[in-house]
């Protein structure tokens, strides 16, 4: 150590002793207790920081520093047995150029460039050795120090796809399989709720519910979980010889062992980086968890050539992906109640950095959710945001609370206004706040649903506009927006504020002081009142009717009036209508505390807010009984103006192809739709085509 010291900086020798000890210790928690306390993000930032001192003063890469081991060790809940042969780690590159210098690592070292990448799938789980003697499965063991592992046997018996015996005749004496064991992510939610109504502590992610679930004292348990595997590899071997790293996964194949679909042989480094590419796009279109790419020299001659180090081989690479799960506090849980009076809790966290953005909300759908998940406000949880996927908290790191954590308590009354809250029918996970008419909050979520793409499109009328025009007193509820004029939208700070940058402050006269932004909403409403009818619809606000319904609502009955007038039975028979909305929209015009509802109708109307689709008569009814899917861009028609085009001619807009389909119309960037046309058979049409075919009935 004296040596050591005499030589590194004080401080850096420092540095490297603590960082050395929080990696041992987040190694125990990981491998050990299978409750890690860091994120891997922040695990691999502590390796690469001591690899950055170590190569700036290689006297303190020793032989038990943590970047030249195995990282792991072994509980005394099991028996620890050798290996026959080291199960190592792997290293790690995190972009295009790593790879490529790695690969011509590999090149210069081996000698030769004929060789082959074998690519693959990092499955982020948990390793496991199994020994099979003449066919038959006689132990299992996890890594451990990757000498020594835990002997999991009895356990690993209870994975439904690992067979017991090997398919197939003339099994070597003995063969070691390596692979990954790992929890469906889908199973995820589940067992950690159960293990909450059990009163034990839940998994913070899915990779630890396969580690905690496979290295259980009693293998029952382990079986009572869906745990999985998939093998990648042969260590050691007794009686047969390959020659290529592929030959060995059709093997394990033949032999009945579960092998991955995705691996790939190429020949260049080029073709892995379009690999690594493409599922780092696709990282979800596969069954399990993956957190990175390991690219594998497929020619075992070159693989032995190139050797091991004392931790990883030298023949193989992770390519890491950036990680989709970090650490954060969850700082509160607090409620928003949404547009028809839902209440829904969302975690409150500490801003993270997450796949390229700043989370620090995520919504927890129901106080029954918040149950499963198990957490507590204050606890550190463990976030996920997987691409546009809207960010998750996964679970508590239960092994960091310090007894200041508490539990939430869903509110009895709404905090937006004051009533109690209730489901609105027995039996509902979701509670509400009944108070629709005035509850402030309520009536944002409207005005501001009201004016969004999907309703009446009001561009000017925005999240701040929406509160601003309610809390100025200038409307009420969304009754009389219609009805709003200069004068009234004069008297909203923000849409005036521009106006005020004058002076001597010009006087707020009829009209004349409304800054652009005012203005353009005036524009807007005006052009809001003449949208058609099913946009109407969506922008009252009532339970289950999206565009969709609206859509269909709107062509069957064409109009308000007949809407109201009709029975149950009649709007519930409407294609892509159904008793839940029929029963959502009679109970929104007839039940008498809704009377209000009315009113809202009636005030539009009279502000002449268009409430009857005008069927133009010369229109003639080209498309009828046929069934049209518009799929990708079209350069004369938005997605709303095509479907429009195809119902005002009497046909049917679909949103997906079956084998009812009459056409699909195929535009840029064009998905699954046009490959589902394709399977289907199903005659395609592209832009022209379906101009003709509006026109003419015929493609
Ligand atoms: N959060 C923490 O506290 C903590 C602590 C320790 C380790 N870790 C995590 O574990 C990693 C280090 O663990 P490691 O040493 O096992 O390295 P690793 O997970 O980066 O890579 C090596 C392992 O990958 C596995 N693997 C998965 N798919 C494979 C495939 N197709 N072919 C070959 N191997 C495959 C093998 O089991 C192999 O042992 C860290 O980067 C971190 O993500 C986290
Ligand atoms: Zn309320």
């Amino acid at each position: 150590m004296s040596e050591i010291v005499s030589e590194v900086p004080q401080e850096l020798h420092h540095e490297w002793v603590d960082l050395a000890q929080k990696a041992a210790e987040a190694q125990f928690n990981y491998y050990v207790k299978d409750a890690p306390t860091i994120s891997d993000a922040d695990y691999d930032g502590v390796i690469r920081r001591l690899t950055e001192l170590e190569e700036a003063y290689p006297s303190l890469r020793t032989p038990d520093s943590p970047t030249q081991q195995v990282g792991g060790t072994f509980s005394t809940d099991f028996a620890a047995v050798d290996h026959l042969e080291r199960m190592l780690s792997l290293d790690n590159c995190f972009s295009p150029e790593e790879l490529a210098s790695w690969a011509a690592r590999v090149t210069r070292d081996a000698g030769r460039d004929d060789f082959h990448f074998l690519s693959e799938l990092k499955i982020d789980g948990l390793a496991v050795n199994l020994l099979y003697e003449h066919g038959r499965l006689v132990r299992a063991l996890t890594r451990g120090d990757g000498r020594t592992g835990e002997d999991v046997t009895n356990n690993v018996r209870t994975i439904e796809h690992i067979p017991h015996r090997l398919a197939g005749s003339d099994h070597p004496a003995r063969v070691e399989v390596r692979g990954e064991v790992y929890f469906p992510i889908e199973a995820f939610a589940d067992l950690n709720a159960s293990l909450v109504e059990a009163g034990k502590a839940p998994f913070a992610n899915p990779r630890n519910s396969a580690a905690g679930s496979l290295r259980q004292k009693d293998p029952r348990v382990t079986a009572s979980r869906p745990l999985h595997m998939l093998v990648h590899g042969i260590g050691y071997r007794e009686g047969f010889e390959l020659t290529r790293q592929s030959q060995a996964y059709e093997l394990l194949a033949q032999w009945g062992l579960p092998v991955s679909s995705h691996y790939r042989v190429l020949d260049t480094i080029e073709q892995v980086q379009e690999f690594v590419t493409y599922f780092g796009e696709n990282r979800h279109s596969v069954e399990h968890e993956i957190d990175g790419i390991v690219v594998k020299v497929d020619e075992l001659a070159v693989q032995r050539a190139l050797g091991s180090t004392s931790r990883a081989p030298r023949w193989a690479i992770a390519y890491k992906y950036p990680p989709e799960e970090v650490n954060t506090k969850l700082l509160d849980i607090q409620v928003n109640v949404g547009r028809t009076g839902r209440v829904t809790p969302f975690g409150v966290m500490e801003p993270v950095l997450v796949a390229g953005s700043t989370v620090e909300m995520a919504t927890l759908h129901n106080a029954h959710e918040v149950k499963r998940k198990g957490v507590l406000i204050g606890d550190t949880v463990v976030l996920r945001k997987a691409g546009d996927v809207i960010p998750e908290i996964l679970g508590p790191v239960v092994a960091l609370r310090d007894g200041t954590e508490r539990e939430f308590v869903m509110p009895t009354h709404c905090p937006s206004c004051g009533t109690e809250l209730a489901p609105q029918k027995e039996g509902d996970k979701d509670i509400r706040c009944p108070n629709s008419r005035s509850c402030p909050s309520q009536l944002r979520e409207r005005v501001f649903g009201l004016a969004s793409r999907g309703a009446f499109d009001i561009e000017a009328l925005g999240w701040e506009g929406s509160i601003a025009l309610l809390e100025s007193g200038v409307i009420e509820d969304e009754s009389t927006l219609f009805g709003l004029t200069e004068k009234d939208i004069a008297r909203v700070p923000i849409y005036t504020r521009a106006a005020k940058r004058t002076d001597p402050p010009e006087e707020v006269v009829e009209g004349r002081v409304l800054s652009a932004n005012g203005k353009r909403l005036v524009a807007n409403l005006q052009a809001a009142k003449e949208q058609p009818l099913w946009r109407v619809l969506v922008g009252l606000s009532i339970r289950h009717v999206g565009p969709t319904a609206a859509r269909a609502l709107a062509q069957h009955f064409g109009s308000m009036d007949a809407i109201r007038a009709a029975s149950r039975e009649e709007l519930a028979s409407v294609e892509g209508v159904g008793g839940v909305i029929a029963d959502s929209v009679r109970e929104w015009f007839d039940l008498p505390e809704n009377d209000w509802h009315l009113h809202i109708v009636e005030q539009w109307a009279s502000d002449g807010v268009r409430m009857e689709d005008e069927r133009d008569e010369s229109v003639e009814q080209t498309l009828s009984g046929l069934t049209v899917v518009v799929t990708g861009s079209l350069e004369g028609f938005s997605r709303d103006e095509a479907k429009e085009a195809i119902l005002a001619r009497g046909g049917k807009a679909a949103g997906s192809v079956s084998k009812k389909t009459d056409y699909v119309v195929v535009g840029e960037n064009a998905g699954s739709k046009e490959d589902k046309a394709r399977e289907l058979c199903r005659p395609i049409l592209d832009e022209a085509g379906f101009v003709r075919l509006l026109e003419t009935g015929r493609p």
